[in-house]
């Protein structure tokens, strides 16, 4: 594996070093390293099964890894249990929702002020960031439309007023429209300082709302960096090795014969 290393000068809020877990003998990450700078959006691409869900679990201390460090503001977090990593602003939102379905949708953000995490984000700012929601406020969780649960999902993960958000799959099973809506409240998120990973099945959607891309291809980095064309991701995506020297930053490749050895 090649790297070329960056240095953009912005602040690293969160850092990976050659993070390894799995389940069971199933080796799901195989030396995974990355960084996340202040205010930046950063994609995790990769086909079905790449470990892009096992990277956010790992990163929100839900799955423990079985080598590497996970840094927060410089500061190991490698074995940081859930609970205390969500009071420090990384958080997770897990792909599924996973809403309080009898609680009504206003509740379910209450749950996520519940870390007592200060900062921009309360009822009202995120009411007014996400109309959608602020229409539902009363409804039950459990009656809200695939849209309105993920919006909601995303409501409440905001009113622990993250430093890290983690976003797992924010598209799946929704209409183009409906994903629309979803992304078009990222930016603003963004401009708070808040950094978002997110996982994303659809490319040219991934790439429409990221800074830069990380692609996974069995557990490995197959492409990190920016500047790509369709083609180099589509190489990465599905397993062609390429190489590519970004304009602005970091470049690691992966070909074939690397990943048999990894
Ligand atoms: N609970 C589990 N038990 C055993 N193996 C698992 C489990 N969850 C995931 N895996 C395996 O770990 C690997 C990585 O899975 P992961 O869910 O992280 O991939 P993914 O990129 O998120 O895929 P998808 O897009 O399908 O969600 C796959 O081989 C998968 O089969």
């Amino acid at each position: 594996m090649r790297e070329a290393p960056a240095s953009s000068g912005k602040e690293i809020v969160l850092e990976v070093q050659q993070l390894r877990a799995g389940y069971g003998e199933l080796p799901a990450l195989r030396g995974i390293s990355l960084r996340l700078e202040r205010g930046e959006t950063l994609a995790v691409i990769g086909a079905n099964g790449a470990g892009k869900s096992t990277l956010l679990k790992t990163l929100a201390g839900q799955m423990a890894p079985t080598g590497g460090r996970i840094l927060y503001n410089g500061a190991d977090i490698t074995r940081m249990p859930a609970h205390e990593r969500a009071r420090a602003g990384i958080i997770l939102v897990p792909e599924g929702r996973r809403l309080f379905p009898s609680l009504t949708v206003e509740e379910n953000l209450l749950v996520g002020a519940s870390t007592k995490r200060r900062g921009q984000w309360d009822l009202s700012s995120v009411y007014a960031l996400m109309p959608l929601v602020a229409e539902r406020r009363s409804r039950s969780a459990g009656d809200l439309s695939g849209g309105e649960r993920q919006a909601t999902a995303i409501a409440r993960a905001l009113m622990s007023n993250p430093e890290v958000l983690l976003l797992d799959e924010v598209s799946l099973g929704l209409a183009p429209a409906v994903i629309g809506q979803l992304y078009a409240s990222l930016p603003e998120i963004q401009s708070t300082g808040t950094s978002i990973l997110v996982v994303e099945q659809d490319v040219r959607q991934a790439l429409a709302v990221s800074d830069e891309v990380h692609c996974l291809l069995q557990g490995a980095t197959s492409l990190a960096g920016s500047g790509f064309t369709m083609d180099e991701i589509s190489a990465a995506y599905f397993g062609a090795g390429v190489a590519h020297v970004t304009p602005t930053g970091t470049i690691t490749t992966l070909d074939a014969a690397e990943l048999e050895e990894s």
